[in-house]
């Protein structure tokens, strides 16, 4: 469904944006400002609601008009302006009222049309010829401009004159044109003017028509209706016939059409030229004689052809054709698509201005930002709008993504086993509990069973199914939730008996009621002598995990993992803790589920653990996981079988990834290859945008910026090695390289595989990472991705200290040379106004560039340094001019230029620095 941004509503109803956007925000709207977005129903609402009028009642004017007489659209316009000031009620019981007096109206009408005849039928096309017995520009200068939404001139007249008595009325009657065919229009214009309708209803509309009439007669009165076929106009403008003012009346908005008409010369303007002008925005031919005209049985394109005749008087006619179906177009051309991010250097690039405008843009809305700064789609919205782009949200795939299971006809949903976390102290028992829990498995046969290989496994207990997340520590819980993976239904919360609550417990405690997952407590070591679980349910009494003996609702199992006591008990409580979750998915539709664990395999490429959570995922199926996308290569369960397929709550190993996702990623079954691939790689821009966004760490590569910017000249090294003799030798000779500009430091070294806190060491102290033969793991080599950590692999010293002296000569300050480009002798000079003296050169020597430095020599002395401010060829901004043609110059602040002076151009290089 398509989305309109607040304040293209407020732009349509000439409103402010912000005004708009607070009003809607205290209105209660879901926006936070005015570049939110609110759907087509919401904007349709708003439009009746708050504006009291708006584009779809211009809209279905459009279509109105075309039937329609020109009059019609007078009428919106002046709808519009009231319905902004009215509220709904008023509006509400004017649709009534005018409805009730619709009919009588509709005598009138018929009177008043016989007047107008020639309009209507104008537009019909050929059966128009009978109807302009008065002249032919009338009506189209009517039409036309009251479609413009601007107060046609003959809109104009009307109110007024039926203001003193029924202003409503007025309103109503025109209203009434248009209702016939567009109720809902009606309703908004008559909002403003509601009163005055009822009381008299049939007498006003004849006000107005007549008027109109007027208009129109003298329209119609100039169009010739001796049919003189005409050429016939180009078929974009067919169809428009009956448009013939609808579509000026939509595109050319205000201001413009109107004016015509009001004067009085609107005679010979017919509306049909304005609308013409309108429509196609050329002008046309002048040439025809005022007699001969359209061809009318020739059908739209004829009527067109009256364009040409409005030519006459229509010169200034044409310029004040606004375009607004041509800004339309443009609108929709200039569109910007950003994920989350963008960056202000890469807006500036696709809108194609200088990042420094966009800079100072954004400086004017209160915002200071770099050109690598990212900006939020909000902010580069009101941005991109004030230099006429659009920006357009690219999240395309992943709304429909979000949309899948909604459109997905799905079965019935059935009960599924609960997803289960053990946590609790170290030592107090986790693994025996789960050890014992997994004999209790009664799938397992003799060969076979459950072999934990996938961070996951399900168990079929004699109670029922239950699925053991196994990933070590809080800190994978937690991790998973950060990402915003609820996996868990339940979390286990061992305790031992003889011990108590120790910091673990109250830690897992935290992070299941952040959580709000339910705690089942597994009180262990009841075989112990010193075991007592009273008292542990009392500690725990005071974390709120409160005993259903003592009136609580936790559930507590005393357990002896040891002895296997209490096991079967505690799975019993599991189920019963999951019958009242309720917990259910529909196996029918495509799998949704969470990755457990992923990494990358020897053999079998990228593996993931994908926990399914909704749905059924089969070997075919193509999904998204994270930033990646694949094909089910094989499934295979937590017993290391392959399987087809893998129902809800079900953990199994798949293969078929492009690449390792992140434990917490989503796993979501798309609908084919295309799909999968697209959101992927949307993901992966979203995510390299992001990267960007983020101030970047300092590497070999960037070493030179990144100390130019902070002017910190020191290179810092994280050392790793295989052996210590390693380490010393190459701690030594780095530390040499230093120079008196740039300091090289070991800031921490060691022997073995880089780990992850070496990564977040160096993330912290903005250092690099150099290994010699060793290598980091693919986990460790992800963190340093995400913490944008340069990790260096070398097996020989001195090629390490090559790489590093070539980052430290970028390092250096870079020097620059001037180098001389080309000579022009002044030959003349020129005053230009508001712009100062340009000189008029021929180039003698080299080229001139428009964006070199200059030099101005008076007998070969400098007499001012400077830039050239504008380089033309005639009167085209040109970037060079070469040696042997003429050009126009101008040196930016310096005007006192001299025939006979030299500019010399000139540019700065820059010089490699060397240690
Ligand atoms: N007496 C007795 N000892 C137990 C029981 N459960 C576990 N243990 C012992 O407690 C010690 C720790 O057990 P684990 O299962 O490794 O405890 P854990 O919570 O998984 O420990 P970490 O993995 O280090 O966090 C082992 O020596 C077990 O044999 C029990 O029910 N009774």
């Amino acid at each position: 469904m398509s989305r309109v941004r607040v304040y293209e509503l407020a732009k349509e109803a000439g409103f402010k944006s912000k005004e708009l956007a607070d009003k809607l925000i205290a209105l209660g709207y879901p926006i936070k400002s005015h570049s939110s977005t609110v759907d087509e129903a919401t904007a349709a609402e708003i439009r009746r609601k708050v504006f009291g009028s708006g584009t779809i009642e211009v809209g279905e004017e459009r279509i109105t008009v075309r039937k329609k007489p020109a009059v019609v659209r007078t009428k919106v316009t002046t709808v519009r302006r009231r319905s902004r000031a009215e509220k709904e009620e008023t509006a509400r019981k004017a649709e009534e009222e005018l409805l009730a007096a619709q009919a009588s109206l509709e005598e009138e009408k018929a009177a008043a049309a016989k007047e107008r005849v020639a309009e209507p039928e104008v537009r019909e096309e050929s059966e128009a010829p009978a109807v302009t017995p008065e002249g032919e520009t009338t009506e189209a200068g009517a039409a036309p401009e009251a479609v413009e939404g601007t107060p046609p001139a003959a809109g104009a007249e009307q109110e007024p004159a039926s203001a003193p008595e029924v202003p409503a009325g007025a309103g109503e009657v025109a209203g009434k044109g248009i209702r016939e065919e567009d109720p809902e229009t009606t309703g908004k214009e008559t909002g403003g003017s509601a009163q005055p309708i009822a009381e008299e209803p049939p007498v006003q509309p004849a006000r107005p028509e007549v008027k109109r009439a007027k208009g129109l007669a003298r329209v119609v009165g100039k169009v010739d209706i001796k049919v003189e076929p005409e050429r016939p106009r180009p078929q974009r403008r067919t169809g428009r016939l009956q448009a013939g003012g609808a579509p000026a009346v939509a595109d050319a908005g205000p201001g413009p059409a109107a004016r015509p008409a009001g004067k009085g010369k609107g005679k010979k303007k017919s509306v049909v030229d304005a609308g013409g002008d309108n429509g196609f925005g050329k002008p046309r031919k002048k040439g025809g004689r005022k007699g001969r005209k359209v061809d009318f049985s020739r059908g739209d394109e004829a009527e067109f052809v009256r364009y040409r005749k409005k030519k006459k008087k229509g010169g200034a006619r044409r310029d004040k054709t606004p375009s607004a179906p041509v800004a339309e177009t443009k609108a929709i051309k200039k569109r910007i698509k950003v994920f989350e991010t963008i960056t202000v250097g890469d807006l500036a690039k696709r809108m194609g201005v200088k990042a420094s405008e966009v800079i100072a843009q954004l400086m004017g809305l209160g915002v200071m930002a770099t050109v690598n700064q990212a900006l939020d789609v909000d902010t580069a919205t009101l941005v991109a709008a004030d230099f006429g782009y659009e920006v357009e949200q690219g999240m395309t795939e992943e709304i429909e993504i979000m949309q899948l299971q909604e459109q997905e006809e799905g079965g019935e949903e059935q009960p599924r086993p609960p997803v289960v976390t053990v946590m609790g102290h170290v030592d107090h028992g986790k693994t025996s509990i789960l050890d014992a829990i997994r004999k209790t498995d009664v799938a397992s046969g003799e060969a076979g069973g459950i072999t934990q290989h996938i961070g996951a496994y399900h168990v079929q207990a004699s109670s029922g199914g239950v699925t053991f997340v196994d990933t070590p520590g809080h800190a994978a819980f937690t991790e998973m939730r950060s990402r915003g993976a609820q996996v868990t239904d339940i979390v286990v919360l061992v305790v031992a008996a003889d011990d108590g609550v120790m910091d673990q417990t109250r830690e897992a405690i935290a992070h299941a009621k952040a959580a709000g997952v339910p705690i089942v407590v597994a009180v262990n070591k009841i075989d112990k002598d010193n075991a007592d679980p009273e008292r542990v349910k009392r500690e725990l009494g005071e974390f709120g995990l409160i005993p259903e003996e003592w009136g609580g609702d936790t559930i507590y199992c005393e357990t002896s993992a040891k002895r296997n006591i209490g096991i079967d008990e505690l799975l019993e409580n599991i189920q019963l803790q999951a019958e009242i979750l309720e917990l259910k998915a529909d196996p029918s539709r495509k799998a949704r589920g969470t990755v457990i664990e992923a990494q990358l395999h020897k053999g079998r490429g990228p593996v993931a653990t994908v926990l399914v959570q909704e749905g059924t995922l089969r070997v075919g199926d193509y999904f998204v996981a994270g930033l990646y996308s694949g094909k089910v290569r094989s499934l295979t369960n937590d017993r290391g079988e392959q399987v087809r397929e893998a129902g809800p709550a079900m953990p199994v190993e798949v293969q078929g990834l492009s690449g390792v996702p992140s434990a917490g990623d989503e796993f979501v079954v798309v609908k084919d290859e295309k799909m999968a691939k697209s959101v992927s790689a949307s993901r992966q821009l979203k995510a390299r945008e992001t990267e960007l966004a983020s101030a970047s760490k300092v590497s070999l590569d960037n070493l030179f910026e990144k100390i130019a910017e902070q002017e910190v000249k020191e290179l810092r090294i994280i050392l790793r090695a295989d052996v210590q003799g390693t380490l010393e030798a190459f701690g030594q000779a780095a530390e040499k390289l230093s120079t008196d500009e740039i300091r090289v430091r070991v800031l921490h070294e060691g022997t073995g595989s880089i780990t992850e806190n070496d990564i977040h060491l160096a993330a912290a102290s903005d250092a690099i990472i150099i290994g010699f033969n060793v290598r980091p793991t693919v986990k460790v080599k992800e963190l340093a991705e995400r913490e944008q950590v340069d990790v260096r692999s070398y097996d020989v010293i001195y090629h390490a200290l090559e790489d590093i002296q070539k980052a430290m000569v970028g390092m250096l300050e870079p020097t620059y040379e001037e180098q001389v480009i080309g000579t022009a002798e002044v030959r003349e000079t020129f005053q230009v106004p508001k712009v100062g003296t340009i000189a008029g050169c021929f180039v003698i020597d080299g080229k001139i560039e428009r964006n070199a430095g200059v030099r101005v020599l008076r007998d070969g002395v400098v007499i001012y340094n400077g830039k050239i401010a504008s380089l033309r060829r005639f009167k085209d901004d040109v970037k060079e001019v070469q040696s042997g043609y003429e050009c126009g110059i101008g040196v930016e602040n310096f005007n006192d230029i001299k025939v006979g002076d030299h500019l010399e151009a000139y540019t700065m290089i820059e010089v490699e620095a060397t240690l």
